[in-house]
Order: structure tokens, then C-alpha cells, then sequence
């Protein structure tokens, strides 16, 4: 047998292939490292997850559009030392261009807002789901790839796309049959941040990383985040206070540190007096600790979250004012989230919400004897014209074929025998209620 490939060692699960007689051996079959395989029974709960996203969007009038899961690198290099983009799964192409596969969606939505310019309309409202990587060196067994519903306004300034991406959550979680005392959501705002390096006067151009050194809180410990706020040249008393903000929970307690007059204070009254309007206001909660991991954010973040505080954040998005500028185009005002594929399943698995999602076939035809193959085939395509999901089944033992009706759950088994074909007619047998009976051929349905 060939020595196992660097892939079988990379897999990390080394997967001894099946040693055929003549002594070749197959190809490893697990997929690569971090990636996985839908099998029917995974796809199902995929495509049912997925159709939630879908419903929610069509119900909040956003349209879909699609893009590449390959992307040019420059997309996506920022000097703020987020994870994301140190984690780049990146790679030079054969034209000896610089690539990614995406680690998230929002970049390629701008760069098709910049391309489509002025042929579009504000505020435009776009979805899509799609797969996102990471390439993480060996030492973390954790994914390297997950799939994403995104949500995205451009063109609608202040807290009114907020609200809108809040409410489409909310949607989401209800749909799911998940409360608001299963999960909350944590909103603040990264000018509260802004406006308490304002107090210290550190310099505008720290902001970036000072955010994403502080969504590190409960990542990292106090120190470690004092530390790095410290090598970046803050003050220890102006990291006091940084601190001391972000533990905030009340808005009247932040109006009073901060003033009445921050536009962080006036955007945040504003999204909860909106929540009360909407309905949803017992879903959020101020919590100045949320800034959110990614460099671009500008105003408005937040994140919903178990309340068992058992599992990662479920998803997290914000307003986004200055990505395009940042790709040298006009800054159009936005505001976005992303939901993963991961951390819903598990929370759905945590509080028994995952739905039964076994296979439904209306009928399986099946001929009794070979000679009525043809026959066979010809009901199948006239039910299945129909719109009935027919599965033709041959060269099985009736008993077979009963198991097999139970197995994928089908409503109707269609018998085509000799005796009955004379006459025109085929045998019916309704699985559940063990009712049987005979129809002409050319009338069923
Ligand atoms: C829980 C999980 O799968 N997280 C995950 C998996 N893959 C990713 C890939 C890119 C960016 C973020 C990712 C996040």
C-alpha cells in the first residue's frame, strides 16, 4: 500500500483507506482538513435552516444576490490584527494572482455596490447565504469553513437599519421556535468607545485596534487586554476608563458618564424606543461591552446570545460607514450582520428545537414481474408530471419494497401486476392506513 499522503496526516484523522486485493489503496475519503461533507440526513437540516434564512428575508423585502467564493486578497487585507484576517485562506492563483476563499461576505457587497454605482437605488436591501473560510494552522481541530446568512441595508442612514436588521433576528429566532428568554441580544455602539478615547484624547487613528483589542474582553483576560491597550501606547488611567465604560449595562448610567449630548446616547434611545414600536424590545439589552471583532464597524454593534451562556455568539453584525471609502470608493452609510451555520444548530440542539426532518416520498411504483417494467415507468412519469415525488423501484423482492416504503416514510405504494395491466388498472395501497385498491392507469394521481 502507498505510505498515507500528507493529506491523510494533514486530515488529522488518519483515515486508513480500505485495503483493496490488489493491493492499491483508494483515496482518503474524508474531506479536507476542517471541511465537511452534507450527507442527505445533514443536507435535509441545512436546507431547512437554510429556507428559514430565505423565508425571513423574502418577509423583510430583501433581495438576494450571490457572489464568488474566490476573491481577490486585496479585499480583504486590514492592518487593525483582527482574527479574521490573520486567517486568511489565501493563496497565489496560476496567473500569479493574490487570492482568497472569502472569510466573510460584507467586502464582496461593497465591492458590487461600488461596481453596480449609480445603477442602483437607495436603500437597497441584499441577502445571500454563502460559505466562508478560515485557514487556521494545525494546532485548533476547529472548522475552516462555515456557511453564512448575511443581511445587509446600504443607503439607509442612523438607527431605522438597525432596527430593521434587529427585527429580521428576531424573525429568525421565532421562526426557530427559540425565545427571548432563551437568547438575548447585546447592542451598543462603538462611538461610546470613541467618545471615551475623545475624554483621554488618544489619537482618532487608534480606534480601529483599540476595538479589536477590547472584543477580546471575556476572550481574553483583563490583564492581557490592559497590556495590549498599553503597548499601543494608551495611558493606564485612560485603559481604567476604557474598561470602566464598556462594563456599563444601563443607558441612563452611560448618559451620565458620558452626557446627554454623545450620538452614541441619542442612537442608542432612539433603536430601543424603535424596539418598543417593533415589538421586540425584551429580545435586547444595552451592554457597552459589545464592539464586535471586525475592524470596519462605525456605529451601532451587536450580537445575539444564549442566555445559559453556553455557546459562542449566534450571529453579529453593525453599521458600517466607511468600508467603501476604504476601497476608494464614495462612503454610502450601511449596516449588516452575519448569522452562521454552527452555533444555531447547537442551540437548537441544546433546547430540542431540531426539527423531524426524515425523507417524505409521495408513491414508489414497482412492477411485479420484469415484463411490466415498461408499464411501470410509464405511471411513474405521469405522476411525477403531476408534481408527485415518485421513486421507480426494480429488481427488489416485494418484501423489500414494503421495508423500503417505511424506510422513506412514502404515502402510497403502486403495484403494477400483470392481471390487473390487462385491464388497465394498477393497485393502490395506502401505507397508512393499510387501505388498498385498484385504479385505472390513465386516471391516477
Ligand atoms: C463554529 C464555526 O464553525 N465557526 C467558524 C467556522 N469557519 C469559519 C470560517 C471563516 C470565518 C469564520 C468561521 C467560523
Amino acid at each position: 500500500a502507498s505510505a498515507p499522503s500528507s493529506s491523510t496526516v494533514e486530515n488529522g484523522e488518519p483515515s486508513s483507506p480500505v485495503e483493496p486485493s490488489d493491493g492499491a489503496s483508494v483515496v482518503d475519503v474524508n474531506p479536507p482538513r476542517g471541511t465537511r461533507d452534507f450527507p442527505p440526513e445533514d443536507m435535509r437540516l441545512r436546507t431547512w435552516l437554510f429556507d428559514q434564512f430565505r423565508e425571513v428575508s423574502r418577509v423583510m423585502a430583501f433581495e438576494e444576490v450571490d457572489f464568488p467564493v474566490l476573491e481577490s486578497e486585496a479585499l480583504f487585507i486590514r492592518k487593525a490584527g483582527e482574527e479574521i484576517t490573520q486567517q486568511l485562506y489565501n493563496f497565489e492563483d496560476k496567473g500569479g494572482r493574490r487570492v482568497v476563499l472569502r472569510p466573510e461576505i460584507t467586502p464582496s457587497l461593497a465591492r458590487l455596490v461600488i461596481k453596480q454605482g449609480k445603477s442602483v437605488s437607495l436603500p437597497l436591501k441584499w441577502f445571500t447565504i454563502g460559505q466562508c473560510w478560515r485557514y487556521e494552522r494545525m494546532t485548533r481541530g476547529r472548522r475552516r469553513e462555515h456557511y453564512q446568512w448575511n443581511m445587509d441595508i446600504f443607503g439607509m442612514p442612523k438607527v431605522r437599519a438597525e432596527s430593521e436588521l434587529l427585527q429580521a433576528i428576531i424573525l429568525l429566532f421565532e421562526r426557530l421556535g427559540i425565545t427571548s428568554s432563551d437568547v438575548g441580544i447585546r447592542v451598543s455602539s462603538r462611538k461610546v468607545l470613541q467618545a471615551v478615547l475623545n475624554m483621554y484624547s488618544i489619537p482618532e487613528h487608534l480606534f480601529t485596534e483599540v476595538c479589536v483589542i477590547v472584543d477580546k474582553l471575556g476572550k481574553l483576560t483583563r490583564e492581557e487586554i490592559e497590556k495590549k491597550l498599553v503597548t499601543i501606547g494608551l495611558s493606564s488611567e485612560a485603559v481604567l476608563g476604557i474598561i470602566e465604560v464598556l462594563s456599563l449595562k444601563s443607558l441612563p448610567k452611560l448618559e451620565e458618564v458620558l452626557g446627554s449630548d454623545v450620538e452614541a446616547v441619542a442612537d442608542l434611545k432612539k433603536l430601543f424606543s424603535f424596539a418598543e414600536q417593533y415589538g421586540y424590545a425584551d429580545w435586547i439589552c444595552f451592554d457597552a461591552s459589545v464592539v464586535r471583532g471586525l475592524a470596519y464597524y462605525t456605529g451601532i454593534v451587536f450580537e445575539a446570545f444564549d442566555r445559559d451562556g453556553k455557546l459562542r455568539a449566534i450571529c453579529g453584525g453593525g453599521r458600517y460607514d466607511r468600508l467603501l471609502s476604504t476601497f476608494g470608493s464614495e462612503d454610502i452609510p450601511a449596516c449588516g450582520f452575519g448569522f452562521g451555520d454552527a452555533v444555531i444548530v447547537e442551540l437548537l440542539k441544546e433546547k430540542g428545537l431540531l426539527p423531524d426532518l426524515s425523507r417524505q416520498i409521495d408513491d414508489i411504483v414497482f412492477p411485479l414481474d420484469e415484463e411490466l417494467e415498461g408499464p411501470a415507468c410509464s405511471v411513474a412519469s405521469s405522476l411525477r408530471r403531476q408534481g408527485r415525488s415518485v421513486d421507480l423501484v426494480e429488481d427488489k423482492r416485494l418484501k423489500w419494497v414494503f421495508k423500503h416504503a417505511e424506510r422513506i416514510n412514502a404515502g402510497r405504494l403502486i403495484l403494477v401486476g400483470k392481471s390487473e395491466w390487462e385491464r388497465g388498472m394498477v393497485r393502490v395501497k395506502i401505507l397508512s392506513t393499510r387501505e388498498e385498491f385498484e385504479v385505472k392507469a390513465g386516471e391516477l394521481q
